[in-house]
């Protein structure tokens, strides 16, 4: 992001107070909120600093909300995040204080964001996307013998409570188990690390982790190349969600935004909406700028490096060049790992409509292969097992 003096502050076409006269200092400061974890702390404070540095004379203050989803660490995610809950589990508190006013932006990780927001709720921005792969974390019993999915011992039991994560690799390595880690990322690590541990790894988004500081925890980097997985729609992108009226915070966030990120991840959440009826669909994504004039390929992101205080140390977030295409691939998996249907597409996207239609295109294209009927038996196995865990079975 652009530093406090050399950023350019273009005139926004409604009135942001930002000019360095008393009154702007006088205005109340816009109200961040955020969950109470430190990775969302840290990621609070990263889109504060890119706001200060947009405008420097207004004030901000963070909000950390302690939220439902926080609270409750017994019941399994799949259950608590089924039906009615699955939209107020992380953000609902949030959200009522940002309709009140209470607030006037949350900052969420896109990942966690339904793909439908409440009325007259709205995203403001999406922030430039870190690295938005999965990793494996090898637990330090193991690190100097495994340095891959592929060299873990036969039988070896990961840590990880998404089933997208879990069947992409029973597909691929069927001889690993698979058991759920709950708790935010210390949490996991810390039961990774345990004495006892039944672990021998477990799998994380990397994101969270080099924001934290911890990225020299990642034994393995896994792509469709390297360890045959996709990530999870939005990851490792931090989205604003605002009042769809607030013309000013949007005005504000429109500076703060990628244009690459933005398309990319809009186009997997198209994806994603055209699939699910209702219940969270294990899909894998997998986006990338390709060719244009700089003639190389590149993340969606070029790879950006963040600082032990979870600041961007290099600034990266050039427009999208004449000529560059969005490569996007996806696998959509039975949680049994035995079938599968994947598909890659390649396109011109010059507007946010473009990303959203090739979102859609690409739905299509999956369901033609039969990815519905994958979705279909997930969806019943999800309900029968929610019936049963309420004893209605
Ligand atoms: N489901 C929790 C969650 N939501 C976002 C991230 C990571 C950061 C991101 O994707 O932006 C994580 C942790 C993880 O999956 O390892």
């Amino acid at each position: 992001m652009a530093s406090a003096t050399s950023s350019t502050l273009k005139t926004p076409s409604v009135s942001v107070p930002q000019t360095s006269t008393s009154a702007s200092t006088n205005f109340p400061p816009i109200k961040i909120g955020t969950r109470r974890s430190t990775l969302a702390q840290i990621q609070a404070r990263l889109v504060e600093k890119n706001l200060k540095d947009a405008y420097p004379d207004r004030k901000y203050a963070i909000h950390a909300i302690l939220a439902q989803g926080d609270k409750d660490k017994v019941t399994p995610l799949q259950q608590l995040s089924m039906g009615e809950n699955a939209k107020s589990l992380w953000t609902g508190e949030l959200e009522d204080m940002l309709l009140k006013g209470e607030l006037d932006m949350i900052v969420h990780c896109l990942k966690d964001m339904p793909t439908q927001l409440p009325p007259s709720l709205a995203i403001g921005c999406i922030c430039p996307r870190e690295d938005p792969r999965d990793v494996l974390v090898v637990s330090p019993r193991l690190t100097s013998i495994c340095k891959s999915l592929a060299t873990l011992p036969e039988g070896s039991t990961i840590g990880t409570s998404s089933i997208r994560r879990a069947a992409q690799l029973r597909r691929l390595y069927p001889t690993l188990k698979f058991a759920d880690v709950r708790g935010n990322v210390g949490t996991r690590l810390a039961k990774l690390d345990a004495e006892d541990s039944p672990f021998a790894a477990i799998i994380l988004a990397a994101a969270g982790l080099k924001r934290l500081g911890m990225g020299d925890r990642i034994t393995q980097y896994l792509s469709k190349d390297s360890g045959g997985m996709l990530y999870a729609v939005g990851q490792g992108a931090l989205a604003i969600e605002v009042r769809e009226d607030d013309a000013v915070v949007k005005e504000m966030l429109a500076e703060i935004g990628s244009e690459r990120t933005t398309r990319a991840c809009l186009a997997e959440r198209a994806l994603l909406r055209s699939l699910e009826g209702g219940c969270s669909v294990p899909i894998g994504v997998e986006t990338e700028w390709k060719g244009g004039k700089r003639g190389v390929a590149t993340g969606v992101e070029p790879a950006k490096e963040y600082g032990k205080d979870g600041k961007a140390i290099e600034e990266q977030d050039e427009e999208i060049k004449d000529g560059e295409e969005l490569v996007f691939r996806t696998i959509v998996v039975s949680v049994d790992g035995t079938e599968s249907v994947e598909t890659e597409m390649t396109r011109m996207v010059t507007s946010i409509a473009d990303a959203e239609a090739m979102g859609r295109d690409v739905a299509k294209a999956l369901v033609e292969k039969g990815a519905d009927k994958i979705l279909e038996k997930i969806n019943q196995e999800k309900q029968w097992a929610a019936k049963k865990a309420l004893g209605t079975n």
